[in-house]
């Protein structure tokens, strides 16, 4: 970039993103390739909430993983502000990875050190990156604590002494330590008593508004992506399918992916039935040809198996491929019909949504 162009308005943009591993699947020698993540397009702007959603397998962790650079992607590009993560020299990467954004994982027992206690899991990262001097570095760890709501006694206890909601505020804390501007949580709450989930919830988006963190959730759970995000991303096989705005998602989805996937959730769209969805989701070492959804829509045709559909754009923050969206305007409870009709024989979206859930109650 010249100094005379301005930076772009996104903090971090995929484009094109790919991530594909080997497996093995059969004997010693047997290799099949998981395509985890294909061609995935996706910026994100400082201070907006993105919620990704889609059954179990579909690659959300992947692309949470891609985005705070601790998977690289094996093509395409990961760009923060407009520069290339991967090209930068490995001390920039290290520094931005290490200091511009942070992930919290869902199980915050396995992701603190447990022989470390609080106070020192805290200024690990202080320390890593020389952030001021050890004064400084009490101070902040003090002042992390009261961010996340933890008491100051707590700072010499274990993980292990800590309950679920305190360790998962510590790990909150360690994300934050460095101030970065992209949090990335997967599934944050999903090992946590159902009892805390709500207020680890609420922490986040509190420290999201108070700090203008750019976010990336993650999560099977649906109601809670719809109310926390200020867009959301739906994936299927490794894809993006569609993006839309939270207030949109539910009425005016356009993939039919996306409209299985919010019928099928609990207390969103009651009383309905499902939009019913024929098989399984096929498996990602052996992709369907064209879109990955086509074996389980109702509306597929041979367009469907010939080509990936394109990117259709409505305004400036809904985008889907499908080669026949839902019509705008068109109520879930219209496709419910339609879909019970051309789906033989039908399993239920709620299956396939209720047996992946790890977040349901
Ligand atoms: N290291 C790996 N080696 C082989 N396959 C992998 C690896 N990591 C992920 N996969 C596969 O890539 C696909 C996407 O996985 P990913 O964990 O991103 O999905 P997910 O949507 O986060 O799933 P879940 O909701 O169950 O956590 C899956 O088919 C998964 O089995």
């Amino acid at each position: 970039m010249t100094p005379a162009e301005a930076p772009p308005p996104e903090l971090v943009a995929l484009r094109d993103a790919h991530v594909v591993h080997k497996a093995r699947t059969g004997g010693v020698f047997s290799r099949d390739k998981v395509y985890a993540l294909t061609g995935a397009d996706l910026t994100i702007a400082p201070g907006e909430t993105v919620g990704v959603v889609g059954e179990s397998g579909c690659g959300k962790s992947t692309l949470a993983q891609v985005l705070v650079g601790i998977q690289r992607p094996t093509a395409g590009t990961v760009e923060y502000r407009g520069r290339d993560l991967w090209r930068m020299t490995p001390p920039e990467r290290r520094t931005t990875i290490g200091s511009d954004t942070a992930m919290i994982f869902q199980d915050p027992s396995t992701a603190l050190n447990r022989r470390l206690p609080v106070r020192q899991i805290l200024r690990d990262p202080l320390d890593v990156h020389r952030r001021g001097k050890p004064a400084q570095r009490e101070e902040r760890v003090r002042e992390l604590m009261s961010l996340v709501g933890l008491p100051t006694a707590l700072a010499d206890g274990l993980p292990g002494q800590l309950s679920g909601g305190q360790r998962q505020r510590v790990a909150i804390a360690r994300a934050l330590a460095l101030e970065p501007e992209l949090v990335v949580a997967d599934e944050p709450t999903s090992a946590l008593d159902v009892s805390v989930r709500a207020q680890i919830l609420n922490l986040l988006l509190d420290l999201k508004e108070r700090l203008g963190l750019a976010l990336v959730f993650v999560s099977h759970d649906i109601q809670t992506v719809r109310r926390m995000s200020d867009r959301v991303i739906t994936m299927y096989l490794g894809r993006i399918v569609e993006e839309a705005p939270a207030a949109d998602i539910l009425d005016q989805a356009r993939h039919p992916y996306t409209r299985a996937l919010f019928s099928a959730t609990p207390g969103l769209l009651d009383p309905i039935d499902p939009i019913p969805l024929v098989g399984p989701v096929p498996s990602a070492t052996r992709p369907p040809s064209g879109c990955p959804f086509r074996t389980r829509c109702w509306k597929a045709d041979d367009a469907c198996a010939a080509a990936m559909p394109d990117t259709t754009e409505e305004g400036s923050a809904h985008r889907f491929r499908c080669h026949h969206p839902v019509p705008a305007g068109e109520t879930t409870r219209d496709l419910v019909s339609q879909s019970t009709e051309a789906s033989q024989p039908a399993s239920t979206a709620t299956a396939a949504a209720t047996a992946t859930s790890k977040e349901a109650p």
